[in-house]
């Protein structure tokens, strides 16, 4: 790895194509897709052999309570603890976010508002090919709960042992998961998304994943909804000079284990601390029990870019718009004005990523592959779908049936127009 100064052409190469260019991928999944709907739980079976080693036919997709149970006795109580705390976070964040339903009455007798429902039956996805994600439960579960939705099913992919990691499930269990599956990628995608013999379909699927599941997702939406495109993870930070290489190299590492497709990139106006960085982040990759996926990763999609100063960094910042952006400068308050595309902002020494993915309480899911210039993170109002509500009243649409209808037959709408005027037609006619 080198330092690079910021052009055009390394520009374009770290501003992540969308997701769905790569057409071999894509019609991977899309066979994946057809399979699962087509042959139901047969298929599962067949490419949870295929992709996950493990045979599940003898004792089902889904997770027993006997299996929850077991799992408790198999956690630490410290991590229960961890847990707890985490989840009181999350919760509190979460709550802050809740809306309720509104109805304005008007001093003409109407009445407009807007109703907020929990959605009825969401998805989760949970990761667990690489590693499992207890975290990514709570930060799934926690909003539609905090939403209200009742039922809340999660999928996550097999060990090859047949089972799912006892944190997980006892993830699942605090968090409210109502049910719980063995199946990953995108076949668990397909199974929320079209149903099983065994599983009734979801409203909408939510969660991260590795690119096969993104790419599901993606393709499943308008059969469900989705919340976003969460692939593989990605961290941009912006530095000053006062930055210490052992953190950076630390935090740019925290995100390039994630995935061999994860991105760290690090951007700063001083050249030295961009080359000491290079030499911590080899020095520590040699301890890192995930080297081999960390080292591929920051071999691949890590950057270390000069840039001119800081402002030009911040613009880069946005452009890229990346999922995770630390800023370690001196006064990082005094940036966050600029802050514009990307899913967390990180602020200041004390803030490393990995705060946000376990603990503070916002929530971990969040945009990537630039899609953090129109996606939000995961959060309350995901779960929940709006009805407007309209209550005219006799004098208010008496005051409004000229411009409706009018506006009716400028649309060359006659039976719209006429919606309107018959009301009071029959009304003089009576009369
Ligand atoms: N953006 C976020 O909020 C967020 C949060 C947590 C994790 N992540 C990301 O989630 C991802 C987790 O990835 P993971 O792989 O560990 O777990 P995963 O559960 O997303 O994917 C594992 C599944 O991928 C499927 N798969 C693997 N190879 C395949 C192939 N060749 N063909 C078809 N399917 C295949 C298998 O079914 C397997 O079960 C990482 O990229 C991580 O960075 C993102
Ligand atoms: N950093 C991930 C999101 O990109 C979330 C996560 C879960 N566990 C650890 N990290
Ligand atoms: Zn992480």
């Amino acid at each position: 790895m080198k330092v690079e100064k910021l052009t055009d052409l390394n520009l374009q190469r770290l501003t992540r194509k969308s997701y769905g260019e790569d057409e071999v991928l894509e019609q991977r999944v899309t066979a994946i897709l057809k399979r699962v709907r087509d042959e139901g739980e047969d298929a599962i079976y067949q490419l949870t052999e295929e992709f996950d080693h493990v045979s599940l036919r003898q004792n089902g997709l889904r997770v027993s309570d006997e299996e929850i149970q077991v799992a408790y006795q198999e956690v630490s109580e410290d991590f229960l603890q961890a847990l707890r705390t985490a989840k009181a976070n999350i919760l509190r964040y979460h709550e802050k976010q809740k809306r309720i339903s509104w109805l304005e009455p008007d001093s003409d007798g109407s009445i407009l508002g807007q109703l907020l429902l929990p959605l009825k039956r969401v998805g989760i996805y949970v990761p667990g090919g690489t590693a499992s994600y207890p975290s990514s439960v709570l930060m799934n579960a926690l909003p539609a709960i905090v939403a209200g939705v009742r039922e809340i099913v999660m999928v996550s992919p097999p060990r090859v042992d047949g089972t799912l990691l006892p944190e997980v499930l006892v993830a699942a269990a605090e968090a409210g998961v109502t049910e719980v599956y063995k199946v990953g990628g995108a076949q668990g995608i397909a199974a929320l998304a079209y149903g099983t013999e065994n599983l009734f379909p979801v409203d909408k699927i939510t969660g991260p994943g590795n690119i096969y599941v993104t790419l599901a997702k993606k393709q499943v939406f308008g059969t469900v909804d989705i919340d976003m495109l969460a692939g593989p993870s990605e961290i941009l930070i912006l530095v000053d000079e006062s930055g210490c290489p052992e953190e950076l190299a630390a935090d740019l590492l925290s995100q390039a284990e994630h995935d061999r497709l994860a991105s760290a990139i690090l951007v700063s106006p001083s050249r030295e601390l961009l080359e000491q960085t290079i030499v911590a982040v080899e020095r520590q990759l040699e301890s890192l029990p995930r080297a081999e996926i960390a080292r591929a990763s920051w071999e691949t999609y890590g950057a270390a870019i000069l840039v001119s100063d800081l402002q030009e960094g911040m613009d880069l910042a946005n452009k890229i718009a990346p999922e995770h952006f630390e800023l370690v400068v001196k006064d990082p308050y005094s940036w966050l004005g600029q802050v514009r595309n990307v899913g967390a902002v990180f602020l200041g020494r004390y803030s490393p990523e990995p705060v946000g993915d376990y603990f503070a309480g916002p929530n971990h899911v969040l945009p990537t592959g630039g899609s953090a210039r129109f996606y939000s993170p995961l959060n309350v109002d995901m779960f929940m779908k709006k009805v407007s509500v309209i209550g005219y009243s006799e004098a208010a649409l008496k005051r409004d049936a000229k411009q409706i209808a009018l506006l009716a037959r400028s649309e060359g709408l006659e039976a719209h127009a006429r919606a309107v005027e018959v009301r009071f037609r029959e009304k003089e006619g009576e009369n």
